[in-house]
């Protein structure tokens, strides 16, 4: 169970901090408010303009379920590093695995489309298909809690074998193989040899970057789940403009501090 960030958090901030951190943020309920259109998605100016200053200091990583053409168009700064399908697109080192993604993806389009069809389930039911992996949305269904079980259901018989994730109003369906969010986060702390990391997200996908390992990662979880693996919440978005301010504060303060040192040793 995660303790509040506000109240309990903010020693813990210190403490993570380091040059060369990786800051790494998921994208829809984290850095974008949800909305009933996917395509409507866009970063609230309060945070992109922190996470642009942000991205001057350190690396900052986008790990999102979005595809990285979709993405592309909603990021307004230049964070080192966007990683699209919860991990599998982006990853440097990983391209060879992604013609092999999107056959499966194609034939799951297709199966998934006629049993759709043929179970006339409410016509707000839609497939968003991100070439890599599947969403199913379900947010605007006359009744999306009755449908959620009966989606479920079609989905487990259609495609046996496909790795289901559910999200908010949103089934997302992936190759059983594929890197999740939390492997893709290791990856790129590797990279860039990050002494500490953080990550911010909101859902079930961001959950397997909640069960890694909290010694140098920090992790929080926009809105408290009983059962979030996060060390960490904020009760809503609304909090994140405040939490970027603490993160760039301290950041700045030690870079400053270190520049001023190294000036006094080279004097
Ligand atoms: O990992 P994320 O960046 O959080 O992406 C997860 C899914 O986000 C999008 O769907 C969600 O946000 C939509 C816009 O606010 C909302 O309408 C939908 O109900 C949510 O489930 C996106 O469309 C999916 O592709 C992502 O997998």
């Amino acid at each position: 169970m995660a303790v509040s960030f506000l109240e309990h958090g903010t020693g813990r901030l210190l403490d993570i901090v380091r040059p060369g951190m990786l800051c790494a943020f998921d994208f829809d309920g984290t850095i974008a408010p949800i909305v009933d259109d996917p395509a409507a998605a866009r970063v609230a100016p309060s945070v992109l303009r922190r996470l642009a200053v942000l991205a001057e200091f350190t690396p900052v990583a986008i790990i999102t379920g979005r595809s990285l053409e979709d993405i592309s168009l909603r990021l307004d700064f230049f964070p080192e590093f966007v990683i699209g399908n919860h991990g599998m697109e982006g990853l440097p080192g990983e391209e060879w695995n992604e013609e092999r993604y999107r056959l499966s993806c194609r034939a799951w389009l297709h199966d998934l489309q006629g049993a759709l069809g043929r179970a006339g389930l409410d016509p707000a039911i839609w497939i968003e298909d991100k070439i890599y992996s599947l969403s199913v949305h379900y947010r605007l269904a006359q009744d999306p809690q009755a449908m959620e079980s009966k989606l479920r259901r079609l989905l487990e018989d259609t495609l046996p074998g496909v790795k289901i994730v559910d999200g908010k109003f949103v089934f997302n369906l992936l190759p059983a193989d594929a890197p999740d969010k939390g492997q893709a986060l290791e990856m790129l702390r590797d990279l860039v040899r990050a002494p500490s990391a953080l990550y911010v997200g909101d859902d079930v996908t961001d959950e397997s970057v909640f069960h890694l390992p909290h010694d140098d990662l920090l992790t929080l979880r926009i809105e408290n789940r009983p059962d979030t693996a996060a060390e960490f919440f904020l009760p809503d978005l609304a909090g994140m403009p405040q939490f970027l301010d603490m993160l760039l504060e301290r950041l700045s303060g030690i870079l400053h501090a270190e520049a001023a040192s190294s000036m006094r040793r080279h004097r």
